[in-house]
């Protein structure tokens, strides 16, 4: 994984290019998707809020089974920059590069390869656990009950969305991930109200994607169950 932001370089693990902002690349080959080689990368990104710059001349770039912890005050920009990877925000300059390509070329193609959990938990409080997983399963595939297993929620399956307590959500939410593999996981402050127990379990979640080479950048103020991910302080 390369990071590189505002011409500070701020975390490089042994071994990894580094690239600076202006685009000359000082070490590492082609982008290609195999093990080892870049192949989600933001370019030279920057991100207005309102009528306030937010950050600017973001450089990442990240491997299949990376995953980059994004950290930082409060309003630093880490939620803007995961929207910006999402595609639900406009960037003010630069772009997402998905193998050598920008993103925007295809962007029904970025929506398919990637998960992006926000901070609302997005579930419908009148359908049941298992309705609000099929839901989701209807739009991007996947096997309800496993994902149901994956974070303990089997025994919870028949109870509306309204009745479940904060971590029961978040963890309803994080269900989703479970359903299908995609590429990339964007997660904003995904152990917000979990449990110790459901904390081990998206670890286990987490291990298994990075482990077939899905790619994971989330937002935290918490430590997260990612071992030797990256960080990047906006
Ligand atoms: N919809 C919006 N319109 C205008 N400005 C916004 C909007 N959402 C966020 N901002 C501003 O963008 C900046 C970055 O916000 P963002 O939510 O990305 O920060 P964050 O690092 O995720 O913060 P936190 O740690 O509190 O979750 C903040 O100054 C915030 O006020």
């Amino acid at each position: 994984m390369r990071i590189v932001a505002n011409r500070r370089f701020f975390h490089a693990p042994p071994g990894a290019g580094l690239r600076r902002r202006g685009g000359t690349r000082q070490t590492g080959g082609g982008v290609a998707n195999s093990r080892g080689v870049c192949v989600l990368e933001t370019i030279d990104l920057a991100c207005w809020r309102g009528e306030r710059a937010v950050f600017a001349g973001v450089g990442l770039a990240v491997k299949p089974g990376d995953a980059v912890l994004l950290l930082g005050r409060n309003g630093a920009g880490k939620s803007s920059l995961l929207r910006v990877l999402a595609g639900l925000l406009a960037p003010a300059a630069g772009h997402i590069a998905w193998q050598g390509r920008d993103v925007r070329e295809d962007p029904a193609a970025h929506a398919r390869r990637l998960r992006y959990l926000g901070h609302l938990d997005a579930l419908k409080p009148a359908l049941t656990v298992r309705e609000n997983l099929a839901f989701h399963a209807a739009l991007t595939g996947g096997e309800v009950a496993p994902a149901l297993e994956a974070l303990g929620l089997s025994a919870l399956a028949e109870l509306p969305g309204r009745m479940l307590s904060a971590g029961q959500r978040r963890r309803l939410a994080l269900a989703r991930l479970a359903l299908s593999p995609a590429e990339i996981w964007l997660l904003d402050e995904p152990t917000l109200g979990l449990d110790a127990a459901s904390v081990e379990r998206l670890g286990d979640l987490l291990a298994a994607h990075r482990a077939r080479g899905g790619m994971v950048v989330a937002a935290t103020h918490l430590p997260l169950p990612l071992p030797g991910a990256g960080e990047f302080r906006l």
